[in-house]
């Protein structure tokens, strides 16, 4: 579904990424894994077409998408999720919902169905309960519930997630891992930035560990389990 060769990424003259390469199979559940500053953030920004200096090949449903905008991504089915959630705090939670463009009706038919308001209410029901609530009420696993169920309305098929579980408790990283499920299930794919590597072995089902603006290892969750206690030493968690 998505396939990155040779990705480098600068902020000025500083390097962030370097001859990153790696893929996506449709259905999968997929982790970013480093220390902070390894290049993950950058990583996702690069593929969502918002990072400027980049360089590489990005193929996503088999589509050379290095040269398209962010907007043109999205329309691809491409949804980036970013750390700060995005929700808008003053606006209650279907108004939050009702924001993301709807394509006009003489849009190109070439993008992933965007899901209507019915089905994120039927996958999340706890958004239903709570649609009339301002985002400033909304505990953090339900801001990020809204965060991605914002994303899908999109039509996104695949989701870039900076860290959804930052800042969130044990009981809320739980739930977290039951929404990614339950995309997951919808048919929609993640690609996802996790440091909780134990909680990352629950929910995906590969892991690549940057270091350095590189991918270093890729790993299954097998790998991972029996590694936790090195590679929470080697993050420094
Ligand atoms: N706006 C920026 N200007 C200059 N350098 C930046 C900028 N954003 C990130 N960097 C640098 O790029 C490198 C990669 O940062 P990035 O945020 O992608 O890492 P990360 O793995 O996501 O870490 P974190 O979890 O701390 O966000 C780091 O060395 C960082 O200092």
């Amino acid at each position: 579904m998505l396939r990155v060769d040779g990705l480098s990424a600068w902020y000025g003259e500083a390097q962030a990424l370097r001859d990153v390469s790696l893929h996506v199979e449709e259905g999968e559940i997929v982790t970013l894994v480093g220390r902070n500053g390894a290049g993950k953030t950058t990583l996702l920004r690069c593929l969502m077409g918002l990072h400027p200096g980049a360089s590489g090949t990005v193929r996503f449903l088999g589509e050379d998408v290095s040269a398209l905008g962010p907007h043109k991504r999205a329309r691809r089915g491409l949804g980036y999720v970013p750390d700060d959630r995005g929700v808008f705090a003053t606006l209650s939670v279907e108004e939050n919902l009702l924001l993301p463009p709807v394509r006009g009706v003489r849009g190109r038919g070439d993008g992933p169905e965007p899901w209507s308001l019915d089905r994120v209410y039927e996958t999340f029901p706890r958004l239903r309960e709570r649609r009339r609530f301002p985002g400033t009420k909304l505990s953090g696993g339900e801001q990020q519930m809204l965060a991605l169920a914002r994303v899908l309305r999109t039509g996104a098929r695949l989701l870039l997630c900076d860290e959804p579980t930052e800042g969130l408790s044990p009981l809320v990283v739980q739930q977290i891992g039951g929404i990614l499920r339950e995309v997951k299930a919808a048919g929609v794919t993640v690609l996802l930035i996790e440091q909780n590597v134990h909680f990352a072995a629950t929910v995906a089902d590969r892991h690549h560990l940057l270091a350095e603006g590189r991918v270093v290892e890729s790993l299954d969750n097998d790998e991972v389990l029996a590694r936790e206690h090195e590679l929470l030493q080697y993050l420094g968690i």
